[in-house]
């Protein structure tokens, strides 16, 4: 992905935001002043213990801005197409986007108010702290502070350190193994927290909730990064947010803002993510995406006319652990490194030739032999991934169940270990063989999951109010507020309440960053 720059210093109209070039150098954090420069604060020494009054500083303070609206901001699945595992060897990837999608609410707390809260019920996990004890000092070091447009390829070993005493006190009560995941979600935030924002940062809430099954293979971790993200550049005003006629070169370096930042909450979650799920869960649509530098960022070939394929997914209901496969795979490369360097070869040869193949502008979804081509080459890819140990036995049941029927093709999507499937399906299949399959995999406690592919990526509604064709729209929508959010049942009463599509095509509300051009 390219970085372009914006129009200087721009104004757009939309949400008071602006919009600004990238620094050259780090001379204009936009993320604070107060704390970097000097202990001084609206004139007042602090740990001094006296009290001057600097009349200069209190003319030049600048006006405070209206506290924020509540906003949302929302980013989608992904299934992997062909590559997982091979891209975080260098290799390349082609990644989907899916309808499935996290959604978050941000609400700023009145001035006064200095704490941070978050707030995952998918997970059962809630976290508040004191934004005035939160490390900012050695976050702000000169040797450490990292910008807004900072591309970040590496998790600084002395700041993990210093957030662990705010992780203490995280879900003590909970067992280990998901304290863990807690103090993961809560590392994950902080880190992006402490790296982006200030002392002066508002107090806020971010509550999360998602349609995307956890730990699934579609990419759920990402989608959270995604919305962190874009929500705490929104806050800096680091972006502006879509709005119409933006050039696309400026939506394009918002989106490549949110997704460097995104890929720092994945590396901590993961330890060593590609990207692959972070940049298609931003860009949306589908990409063909390598990282052969890491110290660099990765190329993204934006895959814009991706076919509408028949797919059926498969949740096994194995959970697993992304972070777990991939050491897995690293392990194994250790141990062989020839044989699994030709695996991963072979698995490169398989993505480019379906690249091709997927691209070719006369690809037609009803045809079989289109399909057939395709579908061979994700049978293959499937076995190169079983030959690297992260397939599963209920992921070779599902394998079964559909050859057994001869109805697609099938193959694993993420990491693997559980997790889920996607099947190409034949065209022309008839009803019955599928009704078959479907009774056959209920029965065995599998779920399928409907889903279309190559939709829209991060999205911003804001201030988080819908229009729904409702009466409340007379009254300029439906405003969402933190306890109709939480108390949405289920994944259906989310996509109901704050849905992109609410089930009856696009609503008017939500806003995508549009880079296509
Ligand atoms: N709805 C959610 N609410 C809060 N945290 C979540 C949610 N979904 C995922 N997570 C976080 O992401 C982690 C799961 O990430 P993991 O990478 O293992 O699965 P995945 O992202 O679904 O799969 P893959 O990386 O293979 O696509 C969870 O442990 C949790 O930290
Ligand atoms: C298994 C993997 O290739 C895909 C996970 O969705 C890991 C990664 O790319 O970071």
């Amino acid at each position: 992905m390219t970085t372009q720059r914006a129009s200087n210093g721009q104004t757009n109209g939309h949400n008071g935001f602006h919009s600004e070039s990238e620094p050259e150098s780090p001379t204009t954090d936009i993320t604070d002043s107060s704390d970097t420069s000097s202990d001084i604060v609206n004139g007042i020494t602090n740990g001094t213990g006296s009290l001057k009054l600097n009349p200069r500083r209190k003319m030049k303070r600048k006006q405070s801005s209206p506290m924020m609206p509540a906003f949302m901001v929302s980013a989608p699945g992904k299934v992997i197409m062909f590559g997982e595992h091979a891209v975080v060897h260098g290799k390349a990837a082609i990644a989907a986007s899916i309808s499935l999608r996290s959604y978050l609410l941000v609400t700023t707390l009145s001035k006064s108010k200095r704490t941070v809260t978050l707030r995952f019920p998918d997970i059962d996990f809630s976290h508040t702290w004191n934004i005035d004890d939160l490390p900012w000092s050695t976050f702000h070091h000169p040797s450490k502070k990292k910008y807004y447009y900072s591309l970040v390829t590496e998790l600084d070993p002395e700041l993990v350190a210093c957030i662990q005493p705010f992780l203490a006190d995280v879900s003590p009560d909970k067992p280990a193994g998901i304290r863990k995941v807690h103090q993961n979600s809560a590392g994950s935030f902080l880190y992006m927290f402490l790296s982006l924002g200030s002392k002066s940062f508002p107090g806020c809430q971010y509550t999360l909730r998602s349609t995307i099954p956890i730990g699934a293979g579609l990419g759920s971790s990402a989608t959270i990064a995604v919305c962190m993200a874009a929500a705490l550049l929104t806050q800096l005003r680091a972006i502006t947010g879509p709005h119409p006629d933006q050039p696309a070169d400026e939506a394009r370096l918002q989106i490549e803002r949110i997704n460097r930042w995104a890929y720092v909450y994945e590396m901590f979650i993961h330890g060593n993510p590609s990207g692959v799920d972070n940049t298609v869960s931003t860009q949306g649509k589908a990409v063909v995406f390598q990282r052969t530098d890491y110290d660099k960022p990765p190329t993204v070939r934006p895959l814009w006319d991706f076919p509408e394929l028949p797919l059926l997914l498969v949740d096994t209901r194995v959970p697993k652990s992304t972070a777990h496969e991939v050491a897995k795979v690293g392990k194994l490369k250790q141990r062989h490194p020839k044989l699994v360097a030709s695996i991963l070869d072979s698995v490169d040869k398989v993505t480019d030739a379906s690249a091709e193949i997927l691209t070719e502008d006369d690809f037609d979804t009803s045809s079989e032999d289109c399909l057939a081509r395709v579908g061979e080459l994700m049978t293959i890819n499937h076995g190169l991934l079983v030959s690297l140990g992260v397939s599963h036995p209920r992921l070779e049941r599902v394998r079964e169940l559909v050859d057994h029927e001869g109805i697609g093709w099938t193959k694993l999507t993420g990491a693997g270990g559980g997790g889920c499937s996607i099947t190409l399906l034949k065209p022309g299949v008839s009803r019955s063989k599928l009704d078959r399959l479907e009774e056959q995999l209920d029965e065995e406690g599998f779920q399928k999951f409907e889903t279309t592919l190559g939709g829209d990526g991060v999205g911003v509604l804001w201030p988080a109010v819908l229009k729904n064709g409702m009466d409340e729209d007379e009254e300029g929508g439906m405003e969402i507020d933190l306890d109709n959010f939480l108390s949405a049942e289920g994944n259906e009463g989310v996509e109901r309440l704050v849905g992109v599509h609410g089930g009856k095509g696009e609503r008017e509300g939500w806003k995508f960053w549009r880079v296509e051009s």
